[in-house]
């Protein structure tokens, strides 16, 4: 990867995380002569920072909490938790992750690596930070994005964590004060406080990671049980000896670290994009078409984070794919078949955002499940939460569902297969369920769409009274 004075390519991938590397992939596959440039080859946010070390640490939290709940099924068991054994583990396996992707880098042909921080001196050249210059037919950015540190916190110094430095921790503080509740927040608070750390989320908002006012509210009193969650509050900081406190109106509390989960803005402030002529939103980011990925008229693509559409791993990987393959094929260019939108976020129960909330005027019904009442959650101590389910009134056909359940990822998926189908709930309700699943527990859901939208209970109607139903 040694610097060079100037190259010249047919695409040039700004960036090497997930839709750097298989947009790269693409357009080589396409017959593109490609250069991949990041400025560290550091093995992808989800492999380093991101989706694989946060399902390590929760991982983690599954098993301690498992043990704090063993007598309720007459087992007795104690657990020591080892701060540092947890998070060495964890690197462990985020290292070969890691590991893994960057060996793929060193199998790419010769050349095509270039490590420097890149930036548009004009619509198809790049410059980097070494002096390098390079000039292409077409340009992916994938430069993905970086944790937000509102500028009340950046006083704080050592004392914030955000999820670049929270995994390199040897071992866990005693407390944490969390700044936001999306995703990143939840997840983590929630992984923490069942670690023993003492944790206490703050959001300016009303709802937590991303879900619908009711469900929402759902996981809101069930995860209030584990770690107080305050809402609609803003706190600021300020340092107590190694620690710091977070101050709000009424009240108080001090913390060893601060974690600031409070959003992922798209890394695009040193690409000088003004010099590639883009049009760019009152965000910065530049206008681009969802299906091509391509920027206003330009040869210029962007994917993954960047653009903010639809910030997960598989959206990623997907946008790079087809951003790769139209920046070989320029001009002539292919359009993604966007998939069912589904945000999971990681937490217990698992909440899930999956297609087309109901609005006031889009004449979506609603479904809900409560598995507070669920046989085979019941079976598994795991009775808590609900899942709504959206569709049309005219002909009951699926268009969204809002959950948090138990072992709810698979749920949200059977939900994203349904809807990407195109059933209506009388036709899922056709589908085979086995018992006793928590797949059952949408029944009464998808019920309740037919009630609403008068069509038929499928084959099977009114055919099965599952224990946990009625009492
Ligand atoms: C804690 C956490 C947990 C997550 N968990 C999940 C999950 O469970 N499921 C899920 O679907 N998603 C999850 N995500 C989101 C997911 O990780 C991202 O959507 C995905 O990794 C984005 O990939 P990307 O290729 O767009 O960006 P990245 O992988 O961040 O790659 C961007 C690359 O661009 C490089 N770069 C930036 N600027 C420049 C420049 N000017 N010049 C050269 N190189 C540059 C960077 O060095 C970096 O290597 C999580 C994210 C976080 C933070
Ligand atoms: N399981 C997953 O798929 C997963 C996990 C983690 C992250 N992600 C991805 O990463 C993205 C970013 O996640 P995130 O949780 O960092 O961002 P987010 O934008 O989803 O949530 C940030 C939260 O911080 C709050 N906030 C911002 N500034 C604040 C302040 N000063 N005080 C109090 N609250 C404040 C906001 O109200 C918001 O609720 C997600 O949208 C998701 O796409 C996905």
């Amino acid at each position: 990867m040694a610097a060079q004075q100037e190259r010249t390519c047919d695409v040039a991938v700004i960036g090497a995380g997930t839709a750097g590397i298989i947009a790269e992939k693409r357009a080589r596959a396409a017959g593109a002569e490609t250069l991949l440039i990041d400025a560290t080859f550091s093995g992808t946010t989800c492999a380093d920072v991101g989706c694989m070390p946060s399902k390590l640490l929760i991982a983690a939290a599954d098993v301690a909490f498992g043990v704090s709940e063993a007598e309720c099924f007459g087992i007795t068991a104690t657990s020591r938790i080892d701060g540092a054994a947890v998070m060495q583990r964890l690197r462990r396996h985020r290292d070969r992750f890691v590991q893994g992707v960057r060996s793929g880098f060193s199998r790419l042909p010769e050349g095509t690596c270039l490590r420097g921080r890149a930036r548009f001196t004009g619509p198809d050249t790049l410059e980097l930070d070494d002096g390098t210059r390079i000039r292409a037919r077409a340009i992916v950015i994938a430069t993905g994005s970086e944790p937000a540190v509102p500028k009340p916190f950046r006083a704080l110094g050592a004392r914030v964590l955000t999820n670049r430095n929270l995994f390199d921790l040897p071992d866990l503080p005693e407390s944490v004060g969390v700044i936001g509740a999306g995703a990143v927040g939840i997840e983590l608070a929630q992984a923490l406080a069942r670690l023993g750390v003492r944790v206490e989320v703050f959001d300016a908002g009303r709802t937590l990671a991303g879900l619908p006012e009711g469900v929402s509210a759902e996981l809101c009193r069930i995860l209030s049980r584990e770690f107080a969650i305050h809402q609609e509050t803003e706190p600021r900081a300020e340092p107590d000896g190694e620690g710091l406190r977070l101050i709000r109106e009424g009240g108080s509390a001090r913390f060893d670290r601060l974690l600031v989960a409070a959003g992922r803005p798209p890394q695009l402030d040193a690409l000088d994009l003004e010099k590639a002529g883009l049009d760019l939103d009152d965000k910065g980011i530049p206008r681009f078409d969802p299906q091509t990925l391509q920027c206003g008229e330009q040869p210029i693509f962007i994917a993954g984070d960047a653009n903010h559409e639809r910030p997960l791993l598989h959206e990623a990987a997907d946008e790079g794919a087809i951003a790769g393959e139209n920046a070989a094929r320029f001009p002539d260019l292919a359009k993604l078949k966007r998939p069912v939108p589904m945000a999971i976020t990681f937490c217990r129960p698992d909440a899930a955002v999956i297609g087309t909330l109901p609005t006031e005027d889009n004449g979506l019904v609603t479904g809900c499940a409560d598995y507070a009442r669920q046989g085979r959650a019941r079976v598994m101590g795991r009775a808590q939460g609900i899942c709504e389910i959206y569709a049309d009134r005219d002909g009951g056909r699926l268009r969204g569902a809002a959950l948090c359940a138990p072992h709810g990822e698979h749920l949200a998926h059977e939900l994203a297969w349904a809807i990407s189908c195109g059933l209506s709930a009388s036709e899922m309700l056709d589908l085979p369920f086995y018992h006793p699943t928590l797949e059952e527990g949408l029944k009464p859901a998808l019920r309740q769409i037919c009630e609403l939208a008068a069509t038929s209970q499928g084959q099977r109607a009114g055919g099965d009274i599952l224990p946990g139903d009625q009492c």
